[in-house]
């Protein structure tokens, strides 16, 4: 709007152009030489004052003016205005205001919508829980707010400013670290989660995570970098525990097969490098599950601990120590310079770790089989490695206990066909491969009072194996399990055949190998077997061997407890073969005792084998146990076993196992119990 007024008392207007209706709501006509709608009352009453003072100035003055104010619209709204003007003479040589009045409305609008968000933000800034920063390319704070100066330890934001001159240097404990951070910004314009090691203003140290960006000024010149900063100690500390955990064994502290991995690959490329060899070590303990068996897994664990730390001191710095599996170590030997070097160390390893090993009052002796593969030579991954070492170890373990055997190509065949022989047992008992059969029990004239239940395995590829082979297998793979529980299915229900057919006083004995009878849930499992069948508990007997109940004596006792209050019959099997004392059967609830085959073998030649014979029947006669003598195989054995006492015999004298039709009919031929 452009205007002429007179320097009155109200500033009659002479002349408003069109504009002014935009602004006041008036048409020109309405306002030219109207003293009461004057400029003075268009202006909003609380700005009256202030506009009169710059315009009186002026015309005292300069006779120019410029000044804000709020021009009142004839609808009760008000515009921000800007009103510039100049005191001129008219025609008439009277003085006169002439000038401008401009809608600045959107204007200061948006100025102070401006205000407020900086003010906001800056409220954000400062007042955040996170560490913020903005800083120079060249690595000097421009600014930081409180969090960041908690963080670094400062008194305030200022002190950090001034005390942390050069980040680079200063700040982290990798130096190259700022580098990293400025290469990084430099390439993709930003970092996020950028995790370093930083120094506290007192000299700590705290891991911190950095996300920030570079702020570009309008020609495209890279400004300043601004970002936050967060603690991440704990963070840091829990992923290294992590990291810690998914590479060591938590008994020994060894690196486990994940770390061995890393190691071995190391070793391989640092052979190549070099053109020279390293032996990768199978280290097997030979008698660890006797110590497990017989003085608890508390002490197989000290055991294994003990071990870790002999094998540990026994090789170089650089060399690798790792924990394999349960008494199984694996060592790299980087650095081979030569056989003798190697044998020297072996030898080393075999001393030290067959040294006595005080647990629980016992001097414990172990020895440890070793199997040896040299990289490159023998293979050139760690699966490669550990299988040619592995076949090594068993071989050494053919030769007897405390040996060590290098890898040939020979024993590669020789674990070729373990592992074949493996898996054709697991696919036989996933498909029904394997079948039972029963060997009679019986009383000095025949009478029949049971049958073993005898696994058997007739395969396609290795013929007929025999159980000595397979079960042994079984155990090392985990497959025991299964295997058992077919051979207790098939036999509960072939006796729960023959009751049906009026053989109710039989009982079938089915041997459990010591690791089931670990087992939380046996007798459970047992019982559920039982019931499927339809077969009272008395027409069960479960074959255990002596080991067993020398290990976690309580957790036997106890599984032993529940199957005797189910009613199942217990045996001792193989008795006089392992490590029994008297005290140990006093305590278990067992009802029969079966003397091992190698003394009813030699019982009738007068050697000591009877009087070992004797001395077991009277024992076991004491604990008021019925006495089975197995592998009974002529009638002088027989006699004499009879006349020491035995109740039941066992053996080929009688009946080879047979399968269950021909046991059926040994069942009928049989004279009644
Ligand atoms: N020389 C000779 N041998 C005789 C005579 N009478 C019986 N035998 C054999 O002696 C073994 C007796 O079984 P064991 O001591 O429990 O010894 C068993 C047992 O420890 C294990 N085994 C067999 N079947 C199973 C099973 O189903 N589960 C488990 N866990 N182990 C089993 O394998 C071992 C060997 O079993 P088998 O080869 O069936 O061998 C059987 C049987 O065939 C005899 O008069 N003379």
């Amino acid at each position: 709007m452009v205007f002429r007024c007179a320097i009155d008392a109200h500033w009659t207007l002479h002349f408003a152009s069109d504009g002014v209706e935009a602004l006041t709501g008036y048409r020109p006509d309405e306002l030219e030489g109207n003293a009461v709608v004057s400029l003075e009352a268009l202006i909003h009453p609380d700005d009256r004052a202030s506009v009169r003072e710059v315009i009186d100035e002026a015309c005292r003055g300069v006779g120019r003016y410029r000044v804000k104010y709020r021009l009142q619209h004839r609808d009760g709204t008000d515009r921000w205005v800007l009103g510039r003007g100049a005191v001129v003479r008219d025609e008439q040589g009277e003085r006169v205001l002439e000038g401008f009045i401009e809608d600045v409305t959107e204007q200061l609008t948006r100025q102070r919508l401006l205000a407020d968000a900086e003010l906001r933000y800056r409220s954000i800034f400062e007042d955040s829980v996170i560490g913020m920063f903005q800083t120079s390319i060249d690595g000097h704070y421009l600014a930081a707010n409180r969090a960041l100066a908690d963080l670094y330890g400062y008194d305030s934001p200022e002190a950090l400013i001034a005390g942390l001159s050069d980040i680079a240097t200063r700040l982290y404990v990798d130096p190259t670290r700022r580098e990293e951070f400025t290469t990084l910004i430099r390439e993709h314009h930003r970092v996020a989660d950028f995790e370093s090691e930083v120094y506290r203003r007192d000299g700590s140290r705290i891991w911190i995570a950095e996300n920030a960006h570079v702020v570009f000024g309008p020609d495209g010149q890279p400004l300043y970098y601004e970002g936050t900063v967060e603690d991440v100690t704990k963070q840091h500390g829990y992923r290294k525990q992590l990291e810690y955990q998914a590479t060591h064994d938590p008994l020994t502290g060894l690196p486990n097969r994940n770390l061995l991995q890393d190691r071995l690959q190391q070793a391989l490329r640092q052979a190549q490098r070099r053109g020279s060899r390293g032996a990768l070590a199978f280290v097997d303990l030979d008698n660890f599950k006797f110590v497990n068996d017989s003085l608890g897994h508390g002490a197989g664990d000290r055991l294994l601990v003990e071990v870790a730390r002999r094998l540990k001191a026994s090789v170089r710095e650089s060399d690798t120590v790792a924990r394999y599996g349960g008494d199984e170590f694996v060592l790299i030997l980087g650095d081979y310079e030569g056989l003798s070097d190697t044998l020297h160390i072996l030898h080393r390893i075999q001393d030290v770790v067959g040294a006595p090993i005080a647990l629980q009052g016992h001097q414990i002796h172990v020895n440890c089989s070793i199997g040896v593969s040299v990289f490159p030579d023998d293979g050139g991954d760690l699966e490669v490695l550990l299988r040619h070492a592995d076949a090594a170890m068993h071989h050494a373990k053919t030769l007897g206990k405390g040996q060590f055997q290098f890898y040939t190509e020979s024993l590669n065949v020789a674990a070729r066909e373990r592992l074949a022989l493996d898996s054709a047992l697991r696919q036989a008992i996933e498909q029904d491969g394997l079948h039972v059969v029963y060997q009679p029990k019986v009383g000095a004239h025949g009478q029949l009072y049971g049958f073993e239940a005898l696994v058997r395995w007739d395969s396609e590829a290795f013929g007929s194996v025999s159980p000595a082979r397979f079960i042994p297998l079984a155990e090392e793979n985990g497959l025991i399990g299964h295997l058992t529980w077919f051979v207790l299915r098939h036999a509960c229900h072939q006796a729960a055949t023959w009751r049906a057919q009026g053989h109710g006083h039989l009982r079938v004995a089915v041997n459990i190998s010591p690791s089931l009878f670990r087992e939380k849930d046996l007798a459970a499992l047992v019982q559920s077997v039982l019931d499927a069948a339809g077969l009272p508990p008395e027409n069960l007997e479960l074959e255990i061997t002596e080991g067993m109940l020398m290990g976690d004596v309580q957790r036997a006792l106890a599984v032993l407890k529940e199957l005797k209050a189910m009613g199942v019959f217990i045996a001792i099997d193989d008795f006089g073969t392992g490590y029994s004392s008297l005290a140990y059967l006093k305590r278990f609830p067992i009802d029969i005792l079966k003397v091992d085959r190698s003394f009813v073998m030699e019982c009738d030649l007068g050697n000591e084998a009877v009087a070992i014979t004797r001395a077991i029947v009277s024992l076991a006669h004491s604990l008021n146990l019925r006495v089975v003598a197995e592998g009974v195989e002529t009638a002088s054995q027989l006699a004499v076993l009879n006349a020491l006492g035995c109740e039941e015999f066992q053996g080929y004298l009688f009946a080879k196992p047979l399968p269950g039709p021909e046991a059926a009919a040994f069942l009928d031929a049989a004279p009644a119990a």
